[in-house]
């Protein structure tokens, strides 16, 4: 990938050594990626009540079922409100990694990435290639395959429970929520299990941490991308930093205490053959306060061929995307993510 050179002492120095260094005053060149980060308050977002999406009364569960299908389609995004997951293991996941990117850095080099696709990949300093610039993230991360097996580092010692049981939940979550949108689709449940192999569904857990940067508008965490999954959880440590696109402009979404943001990802846009929005989003930095998120992406299985649902195929008079395997639209994303200046999906479009 990226050729360009590296001065030693930023080389050997962690991300988050070089942005606690005390006389870091500016952003070393590599990291440069001039970016406006303005964005619009925005707490209009769509809130969706789990407990109403799974309730026995049928009017508050198709009333719930219909605002989660509005969200998807106006948004690509909602927030998560009673999902049954106790704010404690949420807070165990932050205490959690954050113990896991202070271990020294011979330890977390065991889990540097060899290849994109390992179970257990972590880093800093890692590369984006946008159309035509390639610079290094402000951002360390551990990524791990948690389902159909889960994979995790044993130090330090609690990770490996706390994130085995969020990953349970967020599953059993998104298999909820699957549901609800085959009904809002009218799609046979067990057409879209099916379809998708969702018993073997592949599950990724990232933990992203972006520590503060001198110099927030000349770097950024992560550039704008869609999610590939289905549906993608995301909690944060109350640092402000995710930024999301609507209509053409972009939003600093607020999440109350305990909620999740769930957002839409290009599989269940393909799959619905356009109804419903993958949303474009961006972690942006700031100068004062490290930044954890841990984001979830709930996918098909790998195996999985993706295309648009047969019925809606037959409504609509043609399928807007190609079908692919699930792994290799991974595979293709990792690796030529962006090609022409079109994402992957945009890509996939007939
Ligand atoms: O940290 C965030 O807010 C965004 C992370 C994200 O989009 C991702 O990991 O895919
Ligand atoms: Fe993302």
């Amino acid at each position: 990938m990226a050729s360009a050179e590296h001065h030693p002492f930023e080389f050997q120095t962690a991300l988050k050594d070089l942005a606690n260094s005390a006389n870091l005053k500016a952003v070393p060149s590599k990291f440069n990626f001039i970016n406006d980060s303005t964005a619009l308050p925005c707490d209009s977002l769509p809130v969706i009540d789990f407990s109403a999406i799974t309730a026995e009364d049928p009017d508050r569960r198709s009333q719930a079922i219909n605002d989660l299908s509005n969200a998807c389609q106006e948004w690509g995004l909602f927030i998560l409100v009673n999902h049954g997951i106790p704010e404690e293991l949420m807070n165990a996941t932050f205490t959690a990694t954050r113990e896991f990117f202070s271990l020294p850095e011979s330890e977390k080099k065991k889990y540097e990435a060899k290849s994109a696709s390992d179970p257990i990949n972590c880093g800093n300093f890692n590369v984006a290639d946008t159309s035509n610039q390639i610079f290094t993230l402000w951002r360390e991360y551990l990524k791990l395959y948690v389902h159909p097996d889960f994979h995790c580092p044993n130090k330090p010692h609690l990770l490996s429970d706390v994130l085995r049981e969020y990953s349970e939940r967020t599953l059993k979550l998104t298999r909820k929520l699957m549901e609800a949108t085959s009904d809002a689709l009218e799609l046979e449940r067990d057409y879209v299990e099916q379809v998708l192999k969702l018993d073997s569904s592949l599950q990724i857990l990232v933990a992203n941490l972006y520590p503060p940067c001198p110099e927030p508008g000349k770097a950024i965490g992560l550039p704008q991308h869609t999610d590939p999954g289905l549906f993608t959880f995301l909690i944060h440590n109350g640092v402000a930093g995710l930024q999301i696109e609507h209509n053409g402009q972009w939003f600093n979404p607020v999440s109350p205490q305990n909620s999740i943001l769930v957002n839409v990802d290009d599989q269940l846009q393909i799959l619905s053959n356009g109804r419903y929005k993958s949303v474009k989003h961006r972690a942006v930095l700031n100068s004062e306060k490290e930044r954890i998120s841990i984001v979830v992406a709930n996918g098909p299985s790998g195996e999985a061929v993706v295309g648009p649902a047969t019925p809606l195929v037959q409504k609509d008079g043609r399928p807007l995307y190609r079908s692919m395997r699930y792994v290799e639209y991974l595979e293709t994303q990792l690796t030529k993510s962006r090609m022409n200046g079109k994402s992957l999906l945009e890509q996939r479009m007939i």
